[in-house]
This record gives structure tokens, C-alpha cells and sequence, in this order.
């Protein structure tokens, strides 16, 4: 139970924890973050800043709490259900261009601004109904009202307009899959207990019948943005390639062969292949990912070392390698699914062959800091909404290795420092 002093308890963890920050900050000659035109987008702060990192951190849990509690638990209940329109006014900033209609400096007036929206968008919003929209996106953070009717951007939907992959992942999660959150709870009424891609949420919604990947892939926009939302949500600290590079003992597999299942357009297998002259790739996905445009694009002096090849993982797989690395595939197949491409590997492992995942393990509560423990709640909800799938506790990762056949032993599981994904080592052992 809460104590009677919480409030002041948090407060003084808020004042404490900002004055390390701002006198790291400080230390460097930075300024902090502000939602000034202007100012920084983002913290100058990196994980090996240790202190001034979990600082921010637990400044994040304790004023999210403390934002809570000054509401009150009835307040706090009303006011969560109101969040609900958040996406909405996202989307719509988002769907009509607003980001790129405002100029970037100075201020245009709602009406010149529906105008603007319209020649981007396409979409006749009339200015009394743009001006709801926005003015609820400002009490969101986004852009700002510095006289009466007039609109600028401020450094929130500065970084909308100037920042693609942020644009995706808007897109994405405000546009294109928020009606499939919408229809979960529906999808779960539906099928219950369903461990199939296409019985979820983005069914209900988009009522058809075939699964995330078929959708996105119907459409060359929404694959695209799939793809550049994959890039912003991996530019996240602790989503940072390079500790998929350092964070496994690759050097190890001397002159081995990675086969990159899943590996999208190859971005993770270069990124080892170039601080591992030894290794050799083949990067396997579905067809609309392996292009001959995403073939073009592996850098000239990679080539002879990283191969893209079109393969679905469910089929039987056909390359022998000494390493299947499965790199953030898992939570898009339910166990069912995931044991099929498990097995997939069986007819071609040699003894000794490993099957490396680098993916989310759930914490157990209260182990992490909140933003963190709350981006992996979220991303399996996500999960759940547009695939029937979900992420997984160690536990449910070693379960799931032994489902699928009792020779994939068990080898060693870990989180590289600062990363949030964990590796995740299991041998071929017949
Ligand atoms: C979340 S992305 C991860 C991509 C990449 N490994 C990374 O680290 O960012 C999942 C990838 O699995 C691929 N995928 C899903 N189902 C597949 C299947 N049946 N066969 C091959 N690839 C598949 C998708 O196309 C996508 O590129």
C-alpha cells in the first residue's frame, strides 16, 4: 500500500534525480531536452554516462507515478480513458500532413493551414475541425499555438517532419494498426485461445482472413513504413545494432556460416559481417523483403560474404549452417508456429549447429526500470493484436526449444550490458 508521504517521497526522488541529470548535463556544456523549435530532441546521455542513464530512468518511473497519484485513483481512471483519443489526434496530424504543412519557422493561420494539408493530404479538413484536432495534439506536445489561431511547429512535431522512420512508426501504430487494437478484445471473443496469425485483432478490423505479413505486404506503402517503423523502433538505446555485434561471441565461429532467418533486408547480418571478416551470411525472408532493390543495396565489399535468398521459415530449411540466428522473428509466431520453424532446421543440423535468438525476454516485475518493463508489455500486446503471438519469459524460451524437439539443448541465455534484447543459445545435440 502506498504510504501517506508517497507524494513527498517521489518528489524528492524527482528533485534528486533531476539534479543529477542537469549537473551531468551541465558537466558536458549540454543543454537538456526541450519542446522548444530549437531545442534537443533527444538526452545526451548514454548508457555508459552509468549515474546520469539510470537517473533518467528512475525520473521517468517516479514522475509517472507521481503523476498518478496526484490524480487519485478516480481521477486517475477518467483521465486514462481520455488517453484513448492520444492516437486519434496522432493519426490525424499524421494521415493529413501537418507536420509538413506548418512551416518550419513562423506561423500560418488554421485556415491557410487546411488549405496546405489539403494539397499534401489530398483531404479537405475544414479549418474548424483541423483547429480541434491540433489543439488537442498541443495538449500532447505537439506543435504550439503562439498567438490566437495561428500555429507553429514546436520540437516534438519538428522531429515528425525532419525525422522519416519516427513519421513510420506514427504511421504504423496510429494509422495502420490502431483499428486492429481496437478489435482485439473481439478477435479474443471470436477465437478464443487462438494461436492463429489470422484470427486477431487486424482481422476483425480489416476483416479478412490472411495474417500480418500477407497484409502488409498487399500494400508496397504500409510494407514500406513497416520497415522504416522497424528502423525507429530499433534506434532505441537499447535496441542498438552494435549490441547484436558485440554482445555475442562471434569471432568464436572462426570461418562459419550465419544463416540470418529473418534477417529482413540484411542490416543485422552486415552490421556482424563488417566487424567480422571471417564469417560468411545468408539472410533469409519473404519475398516482397529479398528484392533485387535490398539485393543491390549489400555494400560492394560485402558482397562475397553476405548472400540474400527469399525462404519461409515454416518450410523446411535449406542451407547448412553452424549458426541459425533468429534475430527479433520469435514474437511474430505463436508456439505452434514457432516450434514449426524449429523444426524447419532438423533435416539439415549438424551435431554441434546452434540456434542463436537475439529478442525481448519478459523481466520478472519490479526488475527493470518502468519504461522498460512497459515497452515490452506493449510490444507484446502489439503482438497479440497482429499476430496471436506475444513475447516470452526465459522460461517460455527454454519451453519452447524443448517443444519442439528435446535434442536443441539449452546452452546459455544473457543480456549484453545497456542492451535491451537478450541472446538467447541453444546447440543442436542429437
Ligand atoms: C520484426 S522483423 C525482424 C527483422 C530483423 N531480423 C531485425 O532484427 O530487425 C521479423 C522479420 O521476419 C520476417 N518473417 C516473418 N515471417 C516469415 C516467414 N514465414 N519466412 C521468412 N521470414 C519471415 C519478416 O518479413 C520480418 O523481416
Amino acid at each position: 500500500m502506498a504510504s501517506p508521504n508517497r507524494l513527498i517521497e517521489l518528489s524528492n526522488v524527482i528533485a534528486e534525480k533531476t539534479k543529477v541529470i542537469s549537473d551531468f548535463l551541465a558537466s558536458k556544456g549540454l543543454e537538456p531536452p526541450s519542446f522548444d523549435v530549437d531545442g534537443l530532441a533527444d538526452y545526451a546521455i548514454s548508457p555508459d554516462d552509468k549515474e546520469a542513464y539510470e537517473a533518467r530512468l528512475e525520473l521517468i518511473t517516479a514522475s509517472k507515478e507521481l503523476y498518478a497519484l496526484a490524480h487519485g485513483p478516480k481521477d486517475y481512471i477518467r483521465n486514462i480513458c481520455w488517453d484513448a483519443m492520444d492516437p486519434l489526434s496522432l493519426q490525424a496530424i499524421w494521415a493529413f500532413r501537418v507536420p509538413q504543412a506548418v512551416p518550419l519557422t513562423g506561423k500560418i493561420s488554421y485556415e491557410d493551414l487546411a488549405e496546405k494539408c489539403h494539397q499534401l493530404s489530398g483531404v479537405s479538413v475544414p479549418p474548424f475541425t483541423l483547429r480541434r484536432i491540433i489543439r488537442h495534439a498541443i495538449t500532447n506536445r505537439f506543435f504550439c499555438e503562439p498567438e490566437l489561431g495561428f500555429v507553429a511547429h514546436n520540437r516534438a512535431s519538428r522531429v515528425l517532419l525532419e525525422e522519416e522512420n519516427l513519421d513510420a512508426w506514427v504511421g504504423l501504430l496510429c494509422n495502420d494498426i490502431w483499428p486492429g487494437f481496437a478489435c482485439t478484445v473481439e478477435a479474443l471473443r471470436r477465437w478464443p485461445g487462438s494461436g492463429e496469425p489470422n484470427e486477431t485483432g487486424i482481422n476483425v478490423a480489416y476483416n479478412h482472413n490472411v495474417d500480418w505479413f500477407d497484409h502488409t505486404s498487399r500494400n508496397d506503402v504500409v510494407a514500406d513504413r513497416y520497415s522504416k517503423s522497424m528502423k525507429a523502433h530499433g534506434g532505441g538505446v537499447g535496441f542498438d545494432i552494435s549490441h547484436t555485434v558485440t554482445g555475442y561471441p562471434w569471432a568464436d565461429l572462426g570461418k562459419g556460416t550465419v544463416v540470418d532467418c529473418g534477417g529482413s533486408a540484411g542490416f543485422a547480418a552486415m552490421a556482424i559481417a563488417q566487424a567480422h571478416p571471417n564469417l560468411t551470411f545468408v539472410v533469409q525472408d519473404q519475398e516482397h523483403t529479398i528484392t533485387e532493390e535490398t539485393k543491390a543495396a549489400v555494400p560492394q565489399h560485402l558482397k562475397s560474404r553476405v548472400r540474400l535468398e527469399v525462404h519461409d521459415l515454416l518450410k523446411p530449411q535449406t542451407v547448412v549452417g553452424d549458426v541459425y540466428f533468429f534475430r527479433w522473428v520469435f514474437h511474430a509466431f505463436s508456439d505452434k508456429y514457432a516450434v514449426q520453424v524449429l523444426r524447419s532446421l532438423i533435416p539439415v543440423l549438424k551435431k554441434g549447429a546452434k540456434v542463436v535468438v537475439n529478442d525481448g525476454v519478459i523481466p520478472e516485475p519490479g526488475t527493470v526500470p518502468w519504461m522498460n518493463y512497459r515497452s515490452i508489455r506493449c510490444m507484446d500486446l502489439l503482438c497479440l493484436a497482429v499476430a496471436n503471438t506475444g513475447e516470452r519469459a526465459l522460461d517460455d524460451w527454454i519451453g519452447l526449444f524443448k517443444m519442439a524437439d528435446p535434442r536443441f539443448k539449452f546452452l546459455n541465455a544473457w543480456q549484453p550490458p545497456k542492451s535491451t534484447m537478450w541472446f538467447i543459445e541453444v546447440e543442436w545435440q542429437p
